[in-house]
């Protein structure tokens, strides 16, 4: 397990982490997910070594890290290097001479690596004429030469056109099922929520919201207004949705009901019954399901977070 305790950054006097805490479990896939300037890379590059934070610890398997991130840390960051007259096989060479690894060690890995991310084929290639979703993948893969405990991947999809999102997620998929562990950043939740087992939200440097990604989606779904629509017999309907106490708010107009409502799905089951014994015509029941992001700016909202951080979320 991957612990970060009370983690404090500040750049020239501007606090950018403040007492982080998080806990990555062995083959989880940790989604870190924060909008511009909420401290992902600063996080990142503290936990890959690259940069000192003010105080704070990062334990791996309940040992403090020391000076070991090199060997321990795969580290993708969000922008690519110019790798000029560097052919695919030999980019991956360097990378594992820095770690170390014998030649026929050298050729297993990048065989198996190249194999992974679907670039076996462009072994010969320049890497300045690959794609940029095959630039990605094959950072991805020079990050796993030396068969790293934590693999972090800053922001890996941004950028990338809707055919390479899909293949570089299909590879952390291919990941996730090996029992790889891995830290993986954006600013899209939902981008997110595909790929990962837990999500963390971070907000001006602290962890606003974590937990599994069916954790994050129950609390979405119970954010979302529960939508109500009758075929006549509105105001009966009303009556009886007022008086159930899973419902907070209540709003409607005349094409439905809208109310705020507590409960989890046996309670609007409930519900529904209690609508449908009372005779009246429901023709539409169900939760207005906002989607991953309407629940990520709720939480980043000054308010919300107040009270998140309240209930202990
Ligand atoms: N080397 C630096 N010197 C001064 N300020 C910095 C430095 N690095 C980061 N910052 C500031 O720290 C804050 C957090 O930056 P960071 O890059 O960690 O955020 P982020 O969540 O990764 O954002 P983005 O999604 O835009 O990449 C920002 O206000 C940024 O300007």
């Amino acid at each position: 397990m991957i612990e970060i305790r009370h983690l404090y950054k500040a750049f020239d006097n501007h606090m950018v982490l403040r007492n982080l805490n998080m806990k990555i479990n062995d083959g989880a896939v940790y989604g870190f997910v924060g909008s511009n300037g909420a401290g992902k890379t600063t996080t990142m590059r503290i936990i890959a070594g690259l940069l000192k934070a003010d105080s704070g610890q990062i334990l791996i398997d309940g040992e403090d890290i020391g000076v070991r991130h090199k060997e321990l840390i795969g580290y993708m960051p969000d922008f690519f290097g110019v790798y000029d007259r560097l052919r695919v096989k030999e980019y991956m060479a360097f990378f594992a001479s820095i770690y170390g690894l014998d030649r026929e060690e050298t050729e297993k890995k990048i065989r198996q690596l190249l194999e992974l991310v679907k670039l076996t084929e462009k072994k010969e290639a320049y890497v300045d004429s690959l794609s940029r979703g095959m630039k990605q993948r094959l950072c991805l893969a020079r990050c796993m030469i030396h068969d790293p405990k934590l693999l972090i991947l800053d922001e890996p999809v941004s950028g990338l056109d809707p055919r390479a999102r899909y293949e570089f997620k299909e590879i952390i998929r291919q990941l996730r099922k090996e029992g790889r562990t891995i830290m993986i950043s954006s600013h899209i939740l939902s981008d997110l929520s595909e790929m990962c087992t837990d999500i963390c939200i971070i907000d001006e440097g602290s962890c606003v919201m974590d937990g599994s990604v069916d954790e994050i989606e129950y609390h979405m779904i119970t954010a979302s207004p529960l939508v109500i629509r009758t075929a006549g017999r509105q105001e009966d309907a009303i009556r009886l949705i007022r008086h159930n106490e899973m419902v907070e708010t209540l709003s409607y107009n005349e094409n439905e009901i809208q109310a705020i409502f507590k409960g989890g799905r046996e309670d609007e089951i409930m519900l529904l019954h209690e609508l449908m014994v009372a005779d009246i015509p429901v023709y539409s029941f169900g939760r207005d399901r906002s989607s991953l992001e309407t629940l990520f700016m709720q939480i980043t909202d000054r308010e919300v977070k107040e009270h998140a951080h309240e209930s202990g979320l």
